[in-house]
């Protein structure tokens, strides 16, 4: 039997960079504002343009920021637009009722991702392994293991093979997929495909010179395509 390929979600800036990355047929269009943190929320015009260039051609997900700083500035219109996945960044939240609460009052259940920092101690997020019980608990389809701090250094400087292979267990029993982020570079590929995620979630690595603030470079998207079948 072939193994299942792994699934391809790039973050995107803009509808420009959207309808690239459709063209090259991803599997999930993820919207965000790379410039102002690793879940930085775009604004809603950026994301209704997106939405409407899209259509229902491809899944779509947005970033939303971090909860325990910008849930009280969340422009509520995002939640009503047609996005399969929604993701808060949990860094500073000490005692997640706040979130969970959310998660509720917005009918979150069953899109919002339940998003875990593999640096979690930097920031002061919950650990992988909690975010992994809550994100079950909150019924989230996705478990997504990403960095918070991009600074160069992938998700594996931050957590062993070994413990991403014990938290894709919990999300196989939380009925999650599991995605992988966080920086990750072209050498890091075998050891992802041997692990064998459910998703690749990339900005960086398919950006200009690497750099997920410049725009996206449409042959390094067909490279990792490549890479990944
Ligand atoms: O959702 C995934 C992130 O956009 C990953 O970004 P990154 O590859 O620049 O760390």
């Amino acid at each position: 039997m072939k193994p299942k390929t792994i699934q391809l979600l790039v973050s995107v800036q803009n509808a420009e960079e959207a309808a690239l990355v459709m063209d090259l047929g991803v599997d999930c269009i993820d919207i965000k504002n790379p410039s102002v943190g690793s879940l930085g929320r775009p604004t809603f015009e950026v994301v209704d343009e997106v939405v409407n260039l899209v259509a229902d051609k491809v899944p779509l997900s947005a970033a939303l920021g971090e909860f325990s700083e910008e849930h009280d500035t969340l422009d509520v219109r995002l939640l009503k637009l047609p996005l399969r996945y929604l993701k808060w960044g949990l860094s500073k939240l000490g005692w997640p009722m706040p979130f969970v609460n959310h998660v509720r009052e917005v009918n979150g259940f069953g899109r919002m991702i339940g998003a875990a920092y593999a640096d979690a101690k930097i920031c002061d997020a919950p650990s992988l392994p909690k975010v992994a019980c809550l994100a079950s608990r909150l019924n989230a389809p996705v478990f997504l293991i990403d960095t918070f701090q991009k600074d160069g250094r992938s998700l594996f400087a931050h957590v062993s093979v070994a413990e991403i292979e014990h938290l894709r267990e919990m999300a196989f029993w939380g009925d999650m997929e599991l995605a992988l982020a966080g920086s990750v570079k072209w050498e890091e590929l075998p050891e992802i495909k041997r692990i064998r995620p459910n998703w690749l979630a990339v900005r960086g690595l398919v950006c200009q010179e690497g750099d997920r603030r410049k725009p996206i470079d449409p042959e390094r998207v067909k490279r990792l395509k490549q890479l990944l079948n």
